[in-house]
């Protein structure tokens, strides 16, 4: 039986599908606010109680704040004593995670915790690294990652994830606020393994969609899930991760997840291109970001310049930006020379 825990305040940043998951599975034990850049789509939001653009049919709880205005959403969670420490939730795609951080530099705020996955375009940045530049290191914050997708979370189902942070006190809090109900969460200190498996999965969920698009079968797909966990795994231990940490929820759990679950819009972004649609077509109709997308381009850059082999996200990267069809990635992929597995 769970134990009646102290509410705590949150603000949640970004009012796409995750953030709105988020808000909704939070604001049952918690007393949270909801901030989204505009101000027409909050207001649609907050009168339907329904976030109607990013994650129709699923109800708001009444005690969950929606709101549009940048400064009631901070003084939401000002910072306050110690043992009810509120939290500042980001919730936006990788390519909006420095605009909202400059919006937040310089003024006083509590302990950040981010759900973005993926690498920041031009500068193949991680996020952790992103809010360092940005914030200093003196504001501990914390990655959220996970196989979660928001539609399953903001109806209550189960779910895992992993809270990562260097700060053990950070991680401590985030856990005793978020693990509860159907939620679990774990804790690793392995912020760099976290953000890398986070990442890459999406590049991989768009090579497993283009493969089972191009009718490939079921053998590729495992083929392709564990190949390309070999591929996360390798980037990451270059980039100074755990092995162990690609094992876990922000590794194999979200990669089986995203590669296999048609909830996933990489993965809807592989099956179009299998139909041979054009990216600028399939993007605009997802209408929601696809990380993989930037993602591919940003890792594939990276593991050049560190010279960490990643054949699925150059076949990948090949598709999406030099215009190979993904029948041809494909045979590319296949015709690479034999090696040794655990290479
Ligand atoms: N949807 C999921 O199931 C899910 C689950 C786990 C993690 N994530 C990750 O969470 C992040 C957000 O995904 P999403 O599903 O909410 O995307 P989404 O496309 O549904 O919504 C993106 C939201 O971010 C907002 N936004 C973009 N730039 C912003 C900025 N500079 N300032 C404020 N808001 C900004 C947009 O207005 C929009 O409301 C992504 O990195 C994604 O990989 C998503
Ligand atoms: O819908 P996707 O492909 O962005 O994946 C959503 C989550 O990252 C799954 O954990």
């Amino acid at each position: 039986m769970q134990q009646n825990k102290p509410t705590t305040k949150i603000t949640v940043l970004g009012a796409g599908a995750w953030g709105t998951a988020v808000a909704i599975a939070l604001a049952a034990r918690h007393d949270v606010l909801l901030w989204g850049r505009n101000p027409q789509q909050m207001a649609d939001t907050d009168a339907a109680r329904d976030n109607l653009a990013y994650l129709p049919g699923h109800p708001l709880p009444s005690a969950l704040r929606v709101s549009a205005d940048f400064e009631a959403a901070l003084a939401h969670v000002a910072p306050g004593a110690a043992q009810d420490a509120p939290l500042l939730i980001l919730a936006c795609p990788v390519a909006g995670l420095r605009p909202l951080l400059e919006q937040l530099r310089g003024r006083p705020i509590p302990n950040v915790v981010w759900l973005c996955k993926g690498f920041e375009a031009g500068t193949g940045l991680l996020p952790h690294q992103v809010v360092a530049q940005v914030l200093g290191d003196s504001v501990p914050g914390a990655a959220l990652s996970g196989p979660s997708f928001a539609q399953e979370v903001a109806r209550g189902l189960p779910c895992a994830l992993t809270v990562a942070s260097s700060s053990a006190e950070l991680r401590e809090r985030v856990v005793a606020a978020a693990h509860g109900d159907n939620l679990r969460v774990y804790s690793h200190d392995d912020l760099i393994g976290v953000e890398v498996g986070g990442a890459v999965k999406n590049v991989m969920a768009i090579a497993t969609g283009a493969a089972d698009g191009l009718g490939l079968g079921l053998n590729a797909r495992a083929a392709l899930i564990t190949r390309g966990l070999a591929e996360i795994t390798r980037l990451g231990l270059a980039l100074g991760a755990q092995p162990g940490t690609f094992m876990g929820l922000s590794g194999m759990g979200d990669l089986i997840l995203t590669c296999t679950g048609d909830l996933s819009r990489n993965r809807r972004v592989g099956l179009a291109l299998a139909e041979g649609k054009a990216l600028d077509t399939i993007v605009a109709e997802l209408g929601h970001v696809a990380e993989g997308v930037p993602c591919a381009k940003a890792v594939r850059e990276l593991a050049r310049r560190m010279e960490v082999d990643m054949p699925i996200t150059e076949a990948v990267a090949s598709v999406l930006f030099d215009g190979v069809d993904a029948a041809q990635m494909a045979a590319q992929l296949l015709a690479r020379d034999p090696r040794v597995e655990l290479a």
